[in-house]
């Protein structure tokens, strides 16, 4: 029997919290089913920064190289907020996201019936919503150069670089279009071409593309409208494809659409390596309050179970716990409404495992 080696970077914040709770509920699941997990932690972020004076350790690097898969909490945190953009916690998840060249996040955003009154959308607009995002993440502003504060006529200026090659754009257009063609076969492909030439050449290679795939329906949006869009009439969505930083941004519109940013999870794949990790952040008002939902990183962890490991039967599994823990009426504050069962993350986590071994006796 196969041996899943899983390397496990807590971070920050609610972090450990949340990141504890998806690994009792895979290893409930590995005793179910006989497939067995190995954890191996590392450290990444403010407390990486903190012990070993860099965000991303190369001892933290190389269990991620040789690991089958990442599972990571979040970074960052006040704490830190006062550092330079180029020594803070988030620059390890950068310099992590490039050196496994993990240039495709995937961030499913569904909204689940029982939390249909937790969204801020009225219900009839979010009922029916199930879209991913797919967020070009080792290229655009955040790593091209030159960047940094200038001094330029004896003042200072600041400079970012939004940067595309071509290469880096076919290869997540082309991934885009392929899970489209699993899903409902509709892509949209966001930019702001009206103005950014980055913008105009993905324009291009998307319309390149799109011959390769005739059965995938393609709609060209700028990101102000998408925007806008996706809280107009989130169901119309199938997949969306976009850059960097729009990819960033409309993934946080699309979380809150679901109720809350702790039910977003993410996959972020390349063609050797892949990290899975909640849309969200190291959440540092509620952090050692137990009060963080799981459900984003738990979520996570069904993500790799099928794009990491292939093994289908049991990513489902997962996601009908969830489904049934919020079927039975389970919430953690940020998903609360009245009548419910208000819980903590570990209460949330009891539910989900109980909910796990329902699911599969019935399997
Ligand atoms: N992938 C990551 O590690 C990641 C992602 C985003 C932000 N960050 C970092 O996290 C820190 C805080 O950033 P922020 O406050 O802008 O964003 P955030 O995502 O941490 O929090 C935004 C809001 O959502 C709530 N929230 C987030 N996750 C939740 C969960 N699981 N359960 C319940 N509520 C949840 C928080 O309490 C907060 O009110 C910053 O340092 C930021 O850079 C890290
Ligand atoms: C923390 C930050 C660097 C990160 C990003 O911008 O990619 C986060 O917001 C995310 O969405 O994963
Ligand atoms: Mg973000």
């Amino acid at each position: 029997m196969a041996v899943y080696k899983i390397a496990v970077l807590k971070g920050d914040g609610i972090g450990p919290e949340i990141v504890n709770s998806a690994l009792r509920v895979l290893k409930r699941l590995g005793e179910l089913s006989g497939v067995s997990f190995e954890f191996e932690e590392g450290l990444i972020g403010g407390i990486a920064i903190d012990q070993k004076g860099e965000p991303l350790p190369q001892e933290t690097l190389e269990l991620c190289l040789k690991a089958d898969a990442v599972l990571l909490g979040a970074v960052g945190g006040p704490k830190w907020d006062n550092l330079p953009t180029s020594k803070r916690p988030e620059k390890g998840l950068l310099q992590i996201r490039k050196a496994l060249d993990l240039y495709a996040n995937l961030r499913p955003a569904k909204v689940y019936e029982p939390l249909i009154s937790a969204s801020p959308l009225k219900e009839e607009v979010a009922r029916g919503t199930d879209f991913i995002v797919i967020r070009e993440l080792t290229g655009d502003v955040y790593y091209g150069e030159p960047r940094g504060i200038f001094i330029e006529n004896g003042k200072r200026v600041g400079i970012n670089t939004m940067k595309y090659t071509e290469d880096e754009i076919r290869r997540v257009v082309k991934k885009a279009f392929e899970v489209a063609l699993k899903r409902r076969k509709k892509l949209t492909s966001v930019d702001k071409s009206n103005v950014l030439e980055v913008s105009g050449l993905w324009r291009d290679i998307v319309e390149e593309e799109k011959k390769n795939y005739p059965d995938v329906e393609v709609e060209h949006l700028y990101v102000d409208n998408c925007a806008m869009q996706i809280v107009r009439r989130p169901s119309s969505f199938d997949v969306i494809v976009t850059g960097n930083i729009f990819g960033d941004i409309l993934s946080d519109e699309a979380a809150v659409i679901t109720g809350s940013l702790g039910m977003l999870p993410s996959a972020s794949l390349g063609e050797k390596y892949a990290l899975y990790e909640p849309v969200h952040g190291s959440a540092p008002d509620i952090a050692g309050k137990g009060i963080a939902n799981p459900i984003a990183t738990i979520l996570s962890t069904a993500m790799m179970l099928r794009y990491s490991f292939n093994l289908e039967r049991l990513a489902s599994a997962i996601e009908r716990a969830v489904e049934l823990t919020l079927q039975k009426g389970y919430r953690t504050p940020d998903i609360y409404s009245e009548g419910c069962i208000k819980v903590g993350t570990e209460q949330m986590t009891d539910a989900i495992i109980n909910s796990l071994e329902e699911i599969w006796e019935g399997l």
